[in-house]
């Protein structure tokens, strides 16, 4: 992988290894992985089904502890944090946006996004988070009266909302068709144009890699290989 030296790190790995289960049961989701992302990149996770992409991602993101090796963030070492340090690195640094969006149904999109800024410590207002999605219109609108692409875009109004260094996206596009699934990867190359946040993507879609600065193909809990972009291409230009 080519890394320019001046370049800094939003994240390093050493020898992550991830075991769910004991004995016969044990499932090796990770087996060593050594890995650099770095900071500002869109960065694409490739690879088959159980091959250990939402693994690595849950690791990195802070939601789940490897079974051995290593994982920094910048200077800070997630596997040697407390769990009360873990949450604020979440809380501080973080964004998630996974498949089924996850918004409060009882909550409109403005709400919804108010939720997170009400925590966090120098938030947008959600507002400028909505704006930042096309949204501003629907902030009055509760998530039954939206597309599943529009939610998907209140999912990441509410994540880039307190100005997370880093937006994890899992499966981002899993449940949309083309055309709004362009859409949605068009918000994230804006958010990490606009925001400078490091964005990394977890996707079964081969064709997302073609907009990404780096691609990252995981094979059965290793990396098997990691391509950089030379040319990429812009979300309209993707074949789906
Ligand atoms: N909580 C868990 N307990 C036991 N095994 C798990 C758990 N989570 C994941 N696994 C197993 O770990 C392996 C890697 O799973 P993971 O979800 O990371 O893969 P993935 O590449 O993200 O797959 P997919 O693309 O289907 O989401 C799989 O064999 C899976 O069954």
């Amino acid at each position: 992988m080519t890394i320019e030296p001046t370049q800094p790190m939003a994240f390093r790995t050493k020898g992550l290894t991830k075991v769910y289960g004991e004995g016969n049961a044990a499932v090796h989701a990770l087996r060593g992985v050594d890995l650099e992302i770095p900071s500002g990149e869109i960065v694409v996770l490739l690879g088959a089904s159980g091959s250990g992409k939402s693994t690595l991602l849950n690791i990195i993101g802070g939601l789940d502890r490897a079974t051995e090796g290593d994982v920094y963030f910048q200077s800070l070492c997630l596997s040697e944090m407390s769990d009360n340090k873990l949450t604020l690195y979440r809380r501080d640094h973080v964004g998630f946006v996974f498949q089924f969006y996850n918004l409060m149904p009882s909550l409109t999109a403005y709400e919804n996004v108010e939720l997170v800024t009400e925590i966090a410590d120098s938030p947008m207002d959600p507002k400028e988070a909505l704006d930042m999605v096309g949204l501003s219109e629907r902030a009055n609108h509760f998530p039954a009266q939206m597309s599943g692409g529009e939610q998907q875009r209140v999912a990441i109004a509410r994540a880039i909302a307190k100005q997370p260094d880093v937006l994890f996206c899992d499966e981002p596009t899993g449940a949309l068709d083309s055309k709004t699934g362009r859409v949605v990867l068009q918000v994230l190359k804006d958010v990490n144009e606009k925001l400078g946040a490091t964005v990394l993507i977890v996707t079964h879609a081969a064709s997302t890699a073609a907009m990404a600065d780096r691609v990252i193909h995981f094979a059965d809990g290793r990396i098997r290989e990691v391509v950089k972009n030379d040319k990429k291409l812009t979300p309209d230009q993707i074949e789906w």
